[in-house]
């Protein structure tokens, strides 16, 4: 079982492409932020390639490939278009997420206890590939250990419950279901990672927890890189999450 202080930070850069494609211009380029995050002390960089392309772009995945100097954590639903052009880019980590078209966000976690033969035919393929794959889901024991069985080396638990509360004790709840969530795949022997919705006034609470491999950031850093610059944003954010994480 892993209980160690490090923890790393994975960086989302969907939204610099959100603002991009606001306006269907050329800028800003998440590359340049993927490669200003990395200076500025990511340790790997995340994007969801939505079906329907709000954001990243099959480009911006083509050309981080190429560049990055950490590694990329490739988002996707399960779908043979994703399946097929994972298999083409080879990322070193694939996370799968449930995709709905209409959703603001990414809603709630994907069902693997009900859907246990899809899931592991999509976990074989893409191990295959020699990517690490892990499966976003809800902090609930039931989906933890069907992620163990259908053969996922990691998770990642979505905190949106976590950020999205609104009372202390709403707040206590949800960070003690993370809390046990985390215990619960380490149990299982999977890899634990977490995000969705962290900012720099909750982070610190899940920072703490020990035995999460990697927080992976997003939105909160693009809006807060308006103010700080992105470097700034990611520095800001690693330096409150390894504080976080050593006591
Ligand atoms: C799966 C996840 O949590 C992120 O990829 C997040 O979904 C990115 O932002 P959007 O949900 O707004 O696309
Ligand atoms: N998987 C979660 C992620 O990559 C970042 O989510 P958010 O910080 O943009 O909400």
């Amino acid at each position: 079982m892993t209980t160690s202080n490090r923890i790393l930070l994975g960086v989302n850069i969907d939204h610099v492409a959100t603002l991009r494609q606001a306006r269907g211009t050329r800028y800003p380029d998440p590359v340049k932020a993927a490669l200003d995050a990395e200076e500025a002390g990511a340790d790997g960089i995340t994007v969801h390639l939505r079906e329907d392309r709000r954001h990243i772009q099959e480009r911006d995945v083509l050309v981080l490939k190429d560049v990055l100097q950490t590694r990329m954590n490739f988002e996707m639903g399960i779908t043979e278009e994703m399946m097929a052009f994972a298999e083409r880019i080879r990322p070193a980590h694939i996370c799968l997420v449930p995709e709905t078209r209409q959703e603001l966000t990414t809603e709630g976690g994907l069902d693997v206890a009900g859907q246990e033969a899809r899931i592991k035919a999509a976990v074989e393929r893409l191990s295959q590939i020699g990517s690490e794959v892990s499966l976003f889901i809800d902090a609930d024991e039931r989906q933890i250990e069907a992620s163990h069985r259908v053969g996922a080396p990691a998770i990642e638990l979505h905190t949106g419950r976590y950020a999205d509360a609104t009372t202390p004790s709403e707040v206590a709840d949800e960070l003690q279901r993370i809390i046990d969530g985390v215990a619960c795949g380490l149990r299982e022997g999977l890899i634990v990672n977490a995000g969705h919705g962290l900012h720099y006034h909750n982070v610190e609470a899940v920072a703490a927890i020990k035995g999460i491999n990697e927080l992976n950031i997003g939105h909160a850093l693009v809006a807060h890189a308006l103010f700080v610059g992105f470097k700034g944003a990611v520095a800001e954010m690693k330096a409150l999450i390894l504080a976080a994480a050593k006591h």
